[in-house]
């Protein structure tokens, strides 16, 4: 029998979590898998339970919540031959849409019975690590705010992104390759591993977790008019030929910003006003 260790964020999305293990009890084989629960109890507690499992000799770890949840223990996981499965029940669930995980508990626990794994490659930030999509400019303020916020959520999140549109301005940024130097000045940068930040918004919608690719995306500043459309663009997977969006791919950026912060996968986070951007290759096992 195969231990398998669920990391159940029980904050996560609409707090789905705290009576989760039923239903995942209910679909696991158990005849092939013993499930373990641990519930995390504040922010950072679940990496620590990550990090406690990867020397239990688990044969999966686990992560029930949003894409928080699984920066958290992917991060941990990084480099190791333990794959990370994902049962998504956050707000967003940005890397389990990506990588077709169902929504569905059911659909995600039969997925962990079958135990196909992909080597996803990762987004590594002076030395912190991104799965699906980090960012800075507008949507780093919105995650700051977000995280301020009581309750989570699409609402809530819609909430933080219109109360910083007004305050947001279009900002300089550099942006170093090995073989250029380019001079931008943009609403926000993301680096997007994943195709989109959650909730189907395709940021980046040609990315692809296993192509050893960073697609850095740079978006101006709309008008309010300008707003519907480029939404509406978002929410299809077509921003790619809007007039405010730009695209460079590689593999390795430095960048230089305005403000000192970032965000990782919607978690705000201090980077400097200067910092690396670098993609590690086929760097997590990760069930889908
Ligand atoms: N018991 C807890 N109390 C408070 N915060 C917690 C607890 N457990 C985990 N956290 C934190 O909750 C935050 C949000 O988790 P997560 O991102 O998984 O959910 P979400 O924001 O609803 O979903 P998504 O990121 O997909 O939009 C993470 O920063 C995590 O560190």
């Amino acid at each position: 029998m195969q231990k398998i260790l669920f990391i159940v964020n029980p904050i996560a999305g609409k707090k789905a979590g705290k009576n989760i293990h039923q239903d995942i009890i209910r679909y696991l084989d158990t005849d092939k898998f013993k499930p373990h629960f641990k519930y995390s109890e504040y922010s950072g507690h679940i990496s620590e339970i990550a990090e406690h499992g990867l020397k239990e000799n688990y044969r999966a770890i686990i992560a029930v919540g949003g894409d928080g949840t699984v920066n958290e223990t992917g991060r941990i996981l990084i480099h190791s031959n333990i794959p990370m499965g994902i049962i998504p029940i956050g707000s967003g669930n940005g890397l389990a849409r990506h990588l077709r995980v169902p929504l569905s508990v059911k659909g995600a626990v039969r997925l962990i019975n079958k135990m196909d794994i992909l080597q996803m490659d990762a987004i590594r930030i002076n030395g912190m690590y991104s799965f699906c999509v980090a960012g800075i400019g507008f949507d780093a303020e919105v995650s700051r705010m977000f995280q301020q916020m009581k309750a989570r959520g699409l609402f809530s999140y819609i909430i933080a992104c219109l109360r910083c549109f007004n305050q947001s301005k279009n900002q300089n940024f550099i942006v170093r390759t090995k073989q250029k130097e380019h001079h931008l000045n943009g609403f926000m940068m993301c680096f997007a591993n994943a195709n989109q930040f959650g909730n189907n918004a395709y940021i980046a919608p040609g990315a692809n977790v296993s192509d050893g690719i960073i697609d850095l995306v740079l978006v101006k500043k709309p008008y309010y008019l300008q707003i519907p459309l480029f939404a509406f663009k978002t929410f299809t997977g077509t921003l790619e030929n809007h007039s405010l969006y730009n695209r460079i791919n590689g593999s390795e950026f430095e960048i230089t910003q305005e403000n000192d912060f970032a965000h990782l996968d919607g978690e705000p986070t201090k980077v400097g006003t200067k910092f690396t951007v670098a993609i590690e290759e086929k760097a997590l096992p990760v069930i889908c």
